[in-house]
């Protein structure tokens, strides 16, 4: 589905485009047609009709209600062809169609590009192009979603791939429809499918002899409704043997002109039917709300089609960019499973570590792995987890090519899984590799590693592991890929818990002058780096760029370089950093209750929610400190919110202070108020360490199950967030 996607998207960019933008500026027409039309019960029957435009135009050669009811009368004047608006209340003539040049020119460029049937050809590749990626990227969305019905749940993941999601999913019926619309319409041009149009009455071979009636005399257009008016096209003028030819929603018809009688009639056959409802479909004539819907989703080919290149050249300079080494000569074989290009880095930093002690490392992706992969190799699997708990796309083959390959042969086979703890499966599919493998008898040099969030702490760890068991030394140089940073400067800093030995400051920072602000949310994170080469360190932003500053609270930790860092700025000084999105962790805008949970620093995107008071009135915040006296981290802020009903609930627990209580502790001892919270609907967000949020879904879960719920199932609807460090 992949490939087919990629090439299909790379082989028919720039045709798709073309389409789309030709197509999108003709969905206009039916909604301008539209805001033309005048209601068209006055002027009564065809018959009436067809008499006062032959009054004022003689030379019509053929009058159309357009599928939006427009009335249009064709004719041919000294001056060349001529088409006019006809109100149809009075049939009176408006004035001429300047449009209709216009966007014939258009449909003939979008039908054919001016070239007849080699265009008609293209755009029917293009149309099938389209159908396919349509249908290739739905099967690609519902694998990154988990499942068919995640669908509609907010997207995962970052930057421009979250975008080609996002306005892939908005525009996705729309083109799926066109597509197919368009593909249907291009086969029934080449007759390639039936259109039922051959079915025409038979051409009367003898006309009634006598006197041309007017046309308004003709009783066979007498009983013609207008809503039920197609087309009307009139004999050639001075032809005695040429009848009138009609077409209503009904069929076709030649009426005599000079006894005004139907001499054969045509009904529509259901095939005629059916084409006729995909033209409309694909033009949205008739449905001017429809066309304009169309019209906005094929404008998002443009924007898929760029986002799109991106992901495709940065998923395919991942393995390139690693450098190769002959498989034959390698002692070492890195596999490597990612979506997202990130575990490629890392894969490369193992790889120059390895190789510093003269080993020979060899890179591939887990779906090429072969019985050469593991033959008397030492074997490491790196491998990110996608979707809901599934396999990146470079090892969705994997599991069932190891059923085939002899793991024993290999002399260890070690799995890093990387992944993100906000996630209900977190690092599933390294899970599942590793269970895999030792229920196939692999031997292994290092239990499981798992890397949440990139962090290069937990790779360290995993690591040192490794080189303790092959008595080397890994020393590492992650080439970890660093935004732009941009300076901030600090104006103010409050320093809370200094008898404590590891402080806590809160540092509200600014641009300097002269340099622009930048939008962030309250939780949004802000990436620092300390020293070059040293990877950022991220801390939650406690405000939006709404209130002008950006706020950190910043705990200092004893061999941090980072928090020591922050904790050494005074006011006036300036560092970098830049700003990183975390829509993972925000509130709902649903006026549901909110429960906010935190401890230590993790006090300060909760603070920022509550400060800026947009979550509703029914918000609790508990939150566990050291002591109340010196730490209270945010204290005035909350008490003010506590005191005008920004927050329904304030609850602190402190570890260092008479009772020795946690925030679990709080949460517990008002079971029942957060059963009601919950049942109510509410939502759960939860900042803090692993060891509190660990300690907090442990308590929660107690206080869930008397009501048939559990964190997972929260998680899952978004009703439980957690952003921890
Ligand atoms: C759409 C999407 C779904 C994800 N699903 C999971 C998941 O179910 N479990 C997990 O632990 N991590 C999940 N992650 C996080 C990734 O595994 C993690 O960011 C990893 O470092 C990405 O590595 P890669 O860029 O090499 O694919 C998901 C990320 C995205 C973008």
């Amino acid at each position: 589905m992949r490939l087919l996607h990629s090439y299909l998207g790379l082989g028919g960019v720039i045709l798709a485009c073309f389409l789309a933008i030709t197509g999108a500026l003709l969905s206009l027409q039916p909604a301008l047609d539209a805001s033309s039309v005048v209601d068209g019960t006055g002027a009564g029957d065809v018959a009436v009709l067809a008499g006062l435009i032959s009054e004022q135009v003689p030379q019509v050669e053929r009058i159309e209600r357009k599928a939006s009811g427009q009335i249009l009368a064709h004719a041919n004047t000294d001056e060349g062809p001529l088409v006019l608006v006809i109100n149809p209340e009075t049939g009176v003539v408006i004035g001429p169609n300047e449009a209709s040049g216009f966007f014939g020119m258009l449909a003939e460029l979008h039908r054919e590009m001016f070239i007849g049937d080699a265009g008609r050809m293209l755009a029917g590749f293009g149309a099938g192009t389209m159908l396919l990626l349509s249908v290739s990227g739905l099967f690609l969305l519902k694998r990154r979603c988990g499942s068919w019905s995640q669908l509609l749940r907010p997207a995962k993941g970052e930057g421009v791939s979250r975008l080609h999601v996002e306005v892939s999913r908005l525009a996705l019926p729309g083109l799926l429809l066109t597509s197919f619309t368009a593909l249907y319409l291009s086969l029934a041009s080449f007759e390639l499918v039936s259109t039922g149009q051959t079915a025409m009455p038979a051409f009367p071979e003898q006309m009634e002899q006598g006197e041309v009636v007017p046309v308004s005399d003709l009783s066979s257009l007498q009983t013609i409704k207008l809503e039920n008016f197609r087309e009307l096209i009139f004999p050639f003028p001075g032809d005695l043997s040429d009848p009138y030819t009609l077409t209503t929603d009904q069929g076709m018809a030649y009426i005599d002109p000079v006894s005004g009688k139907t001499h054969s009639f045509a009904a529509f056959s259901v095939s005629q039917q059916i084409y006729e409802f995909i033209y409309s479909l694909h033009s949205g004539q008739g449905m001017w709300w429809l066309g304009v819907l169309l019209g906005l989703s094929s404008l998002s080919v443009p924007a898929l089609s760029l986002t799109g290149l991106w992901m495709w050249h940065k998923r395919a300079s991942g393995a390139a960019n690693i450098g190769e080494t002959d498989l034959s000569d390698a002692g070492f074989v890195i596999l490597v499973g990612s979506e997202g290009n990130s575990t490629w880095s890392f894969a490369d930093s193992l790889k120059t570590a390895l190789g510093a002690h003269g080993n020979v490392v060899h890179c591939a992706k887990m779906n090429d792995v072969s019985d050469l992969h593991l033959a008397d190799k030492h074997v490491f699997i790196l491998t990110s987890t996608y979707g809901d708990g599934q396999s990146p796309a470079s090892a969705d083959i994997f599991l069932n090519r190891m059923k085939n390959l002899q793991v024993q042969n290999a002399r260890s086979i070690s799995v890093l899984g990387f992944g993100d703890e906000a996630f209900a499966h977190y690092c599933q599919f390294a899970k599942d590799v590793d269970q895999h493998l030792t229920r196939l008898g692999a031997r292994s040099l290092t239990p499981l590693g798992l890397v949440n969030k990139r962090s290069l702490t937990d790779f360290g760890k995993w690591a040192d592991q490794v080189g303790k068991a092959l008595g080397q030394e890994l020393v590492f140089e992650h080439k970890q890929h660093v935004p732009m940073t941009t300076a901030w400067q600090v104006i103010s800093r409050k320093v809370y818990g200094s008898e404590f030995s590891e402080p806590t400051i809160i540092l509200r920072l600014v641009p300097p002058a002269g340099l622009l602000h930048q939008t962030y949310a309250t939780g949004d994170l802000i990436g620092i780096v300390a020293a070059p080469g040293v990877a950022p360190r991220y801390y939650s932003l406690a405000s939006s760029s709404k209130e002008g500053y950006l706020e950190v609270c910043v705990k200092r930790h004893r061999r941090g370089i980072c928090s020591t860092y922050l904790h050494s700025l005074r006011v006036g000084d300036q560092i970098d950093g830049f700003i990183k999105e975390n829509p993972a962790f925000k509130p709902s805008e649903a006026p549901v209750p909110k429960i906010l949970i935190g401890a230590g620093t993790g006090i300060a995107p909760l603070a920022g929610f509550a400060r800026a008071g947009q979550i509703g009135r029914d918000t609790h915040l508990y939150w566990g400190g050291r002591h109340p006296q010196s730490d209270f981290l945010f204290r005035d802020d909350l008490m003010s919110c506590r005191q005008d009903g920004r927050l329904a609930g304030l609850r602190t627990a402190f570890s260092r202070f008479s009772h020795r209580q946690y925030v679990q502790d709080k949460i517990r001892e008002d079971s029942s108020l957060i059963q009601s919270l919950v049942l109510s609907g509410g939502q759960i967000l939860i900042c803090g360490g692993q060891a509190m949020a660990r300690d907090v879904r442990a308590t929660l879960e107690e206080i869930l199950r008397p009501l048939g719920l559990n964190v997972e199932t929260l998680k899952q609807s978004r009703r439980y967030l957690e952003d921890v460090y």
